[in-house]
């Protein structure tokens, strides 16, 4: 059986990209019946795959702005797999590249989210943990491909990013997971800006350091950034709204809105099967994953973007940690004999340990301008790019747990339910004094918990919020 429909392995052990789908609801079908299906042991279990970070390149539209100063389109996409740059004045041959996909289109969104987002959603829904990375020189269109930035994260509509349209589909999926499980899913969303990481979601008074920690069960993890238990997409998409306000952004000669910072949203889904459902040995007890989705400051050159003082200095550090995850995949992909990869060289680079060259499944998608002025920058990107995609990362099924978690959840579990008996028994007795005439009723508010007024809702409570056991990421 295939690891999933839209995705085949390859002899390289990599993988191609399915073709394009008609569009992404028909693709929605088949990840429900493959997610159903992957849930079920065996095939997965203590099973170490090999993944190759698959790269997409987004070419977007030539901007007015580009078109005032003269530029003209010189990034071509002669088939869906390759991009091309003209030769050099020097040189006679063009510059050829081949990807996995290549989207050159005013609005690749609905398209790119099909065919190479929504495969690796479904692989975060079975239990590994996923990685989509934006790459790209200032001004190449991240933000706008990841949705991080000024436009409303609800908005359904075909300039939706990559965030947006991956919340909706974990949610949608979830309503069919929770048939059977337990989920809940936790979102932290930081930024690292000058070296220094910032917690979008806090509210500034917390004053514990935030630092990048591993450790063997849970991998590279964020200490002290909130993580804040989401129960909706319109929850999900306020909180992320939220924290697209406090990212740092700056105008400059190449972009009026410029990302100062690198942003990583994670998303952490833990699936635990009900004890009441009647199914068979063979599925999965427990599953744990996250997803990192990442908006990473643009590469640039102060000369072009006419930056000083402080943007000069923010620009120095963004440069150098994009030198430092460079650096990284340089030597993932020198080979075997390589032993040191420098991930401790920078925070960046630290958190994204597991996605380039670790427990993740990784999507690049490298953002380009068309523009004839930009051809430097944009080659130096499709070189950075290019020599991702022979980065094997080694993946597995995240569906081991300890004892000492189940023992932290269940107490956490029981503390909730006494907790609610204790409530109840207090409204029963209030209930039970006005009923004598003790009480005046205006002195009543009767409050039930969130699961007893919408029984959909049960299987997702407050007290998992706080459950932090270790893990098998
Ligand atoms: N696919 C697209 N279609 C139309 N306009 C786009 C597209 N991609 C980007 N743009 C426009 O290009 C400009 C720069 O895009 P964006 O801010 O996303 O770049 P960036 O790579 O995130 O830059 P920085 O690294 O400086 O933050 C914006 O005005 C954006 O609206």
């Amino acid at each position: 059986m295939g690891l999933c429909a839209s995705k085949q392995q390859t002899a390289g052990g990599g993988s191609k990209v399915a073709p394009a789908g008609k569009d992404s609801d028909q693709l929605s079908l088949q990840t429900d019946s493959q997610t159903s299906s992957l849930r079920v042991k065996g095939e997965f279990s203590a099973l170490q795959l090999k993944s190759a970070v698959k790269v997409v390149v987004v070419v977007r539209p030539l901007l007015d702005a580009e078109k005032a100063k003269g530029a003209t389109a010189c990034v071509e996409a002669p088939s869906t797999t390759v991009v091309q740059l003209p030769p050099r004045r020097d040189a006679s041959e063009p510059y050829r590249f081949d990807f996995d996909r290549v989207y050159k289109m005013s609005n690749p969104g609905r398209q790119m989210f099909a065919e190479v987002v929504q495969p690796l959603l479904s692989r975060f829904i079975q239990g590994f943990n996923t990685t989509v990375l934006a790459y790209g020189q200032t001004g190449s269109g991240k933000t706008f491909a990841m949705g991080t930035m000024g436009r409303q994260l609800s908005t359904f509509g075909e300039a939706d990013g990559i965030i947006s349209r991956s919340m909706r589909f974990i949610f949608d999926h979830m309503k069919v997971i929770r048939q059977q499980y337990d989920v809940s899913l936790k979102v932290s969303f930081i930024e690292i800006h000058q070296d220094d990481i910032r917690d979008l979601l806090g509210d500034g008074a917390s004053t514990a350091p935030i630092q990048v920690r591993e450790s063997p069960e849970r991998g590279t993890y964020i200490e002290n950034a909130q993580e804040v238990l989401v129960h909706s997409m319109d929850e999900a998409a306020r909180l992320l709204e939220a924290g697209n306000m406090h990212r740092a952004v700056a105008a400059h000669n190449l972009n009026e809105h410029s990302s100062r910072s690198h942003a990583i949203c994670t998303v952490q889904m833990e699936q635990r099967l009900r004890p009441s459902v009647p199914i068979g040995p063979e599925a999965q007890r427990f599953l744990r994953s996250k997803l990192h989705l990442v908006d990473l400051a643009g590469s640039e050159r102060a000369k072009e973007t006419g930056t000083t003082g402080q943007q000069f200095a923010e620009g120095v550090t963004i440069n150098k940690g994009l030198l430092a995850l460079g650096n990284v995949i340089g030597a993932l992909t020198e080979g075997s004999g390589r032993k040191h990869i420098p991930y401790r060289d920078s925070k960046l680079t630290r958190i994204l340990q597991d996605s380039l060259g670790g427990n993740s499944e990784t999507l690049m998608v490298a953002c380009v301008s068309p523009a004839n002025t930009n051809f430097e920058p944009t080659l130096s990107t499709l070189r950075y790019a290019s020599r991702a995609r022979s980065i094997q990362n080694r993946v597995k099924q995240n569906n081991k747990y300890s004892p000492e978690e189940e023992i932290a959840y269940l107490r956490a579990e029981l503390e909730e339910k006494n907790a609610m008996v204790a409530k109840l028994q207090s409204q029963l007795e209030m209930a039970a004094s006005l009923m004598k005439g003790a009480v005046s009723p205006d002195n009543i508010k009767l409050v039930l918990p969130q699961h007893i007024r919408s029984p959909s809702a049960a299987g997702i409570t407050s007290t998992r919020a706080s459950f932090t056991g270790s893990g098998a990421f």
